[in-house]
């Protein structure tokens, strides 16, 4: 190895986020088995945005709801910011989800029966050093939908207050299992927008699970599953803007 290759390895070290070893996930149904994960090794660095793709029942939610501390592996470690997630309590694990991690889902979850910055003001108000609702409402593009209940949003809008709610604990790490999956492309991509405004503006590391593979062209790297395991991870230096993705 080169002196230079070491230096960057030891940088790179510094801005490990996720450091996750032979991870290994087995589902037991009665008699039947499913091993969702076979062996994965991944790191997950600082601010960077991270697309992961893959057959469907490749592993992707498992290995996103393990990052999350949603879900223990079978065997494997991961360590996040100095907490191992396989040896937490679940009072650690709370504690971890509540101030270190935001999750988006495909369905956006809002209560139906609050306005956008009710639903974003459920958060910040048990979170610790909280934007302002308005704020996180804001860099999602909505500043002008505060008073509107989600049945009055379109399923876009929707999901930018599902981001926003999402970002406004400036969580360190923003976690995506198919944003976009219930979406045309046009609303995609102002989904899309926030997300990558959010990693932008406030570094929030990001990691985006989707089945459509023109989002990996807006990541700086791009990790594909197969079959419980890591088929490939690839750097993308031309990444481009989401208002450039077409689908
Ligand atoms: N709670 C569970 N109990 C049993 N099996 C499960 C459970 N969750 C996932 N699996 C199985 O584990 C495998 C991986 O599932 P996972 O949801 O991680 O894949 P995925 O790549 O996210 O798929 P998709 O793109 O369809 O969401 C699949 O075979 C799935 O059926």
């Amino acid at each position: 190895m080169h002196s230079s290759d070491q230096d960057n390895d030891a940088t790179r070290d510094e801005h490990i986020v996720f450091h996750a070893r032979g991870l290994t996930k087995v589902y037991r149904m009665g008699e039947v088995e499913v091993i969702a994960l076979r062996g994965v090794d991944l790191d997950l660095f600082r601010g960077e945005f991270v697309v992961l793709l893959g057959p469907s029942g490749s592993g992707k939610s498992t290995l996103l709801n393990i990052l999350g501390g949603l879900d223990r592996p079978t065997e494997g470690t991961v360590l996040c910011r100095g907490l191992d997630l396989v040896q937490a309590t679940e009072r650690e694990l709370t504690r971890f989800r509540r101030r270190v991690v935001g999750f988006v889902f495909q369905f956006y979850n809002l209560i139906p029966s609050l306005t956008a910055r009710e639903n974003v003001a459920i958060v910040t108000e048990i979170s610790e050093n909280p934007m302002a609702p308005e704020q996180a409402l804001e860099l999602v593009g909505l500043s002008k939908r505060h008073d509107h209940f989600p049945a009055q949003l379109s399923g876009g809008e929707q999901q930018r207050v599902a981001i926003a709610r999402a970002i406004a604990k400036r969580p360190e790490v923003l976690l995506c299992d198919e944003p976009t999956g219930a979406l045309d492309s046009a609303t995609g991509i102002s989904v899309l927008e926030a997300l990558q405004r959010a990693n932008h503006d406030l570094g929030t590391t990001t990691a985006v699970i989707t089945h459509n593979a023109d989002i990996a062209r807006m990541a700086d790297r791009v990790v594909t599953l197969s079959d419980g395991r890591i088929a490939s991870i690839s750097d993308n230096p031309d990444k481009i803007a989401p208002r450039e993705l077409f689908w």
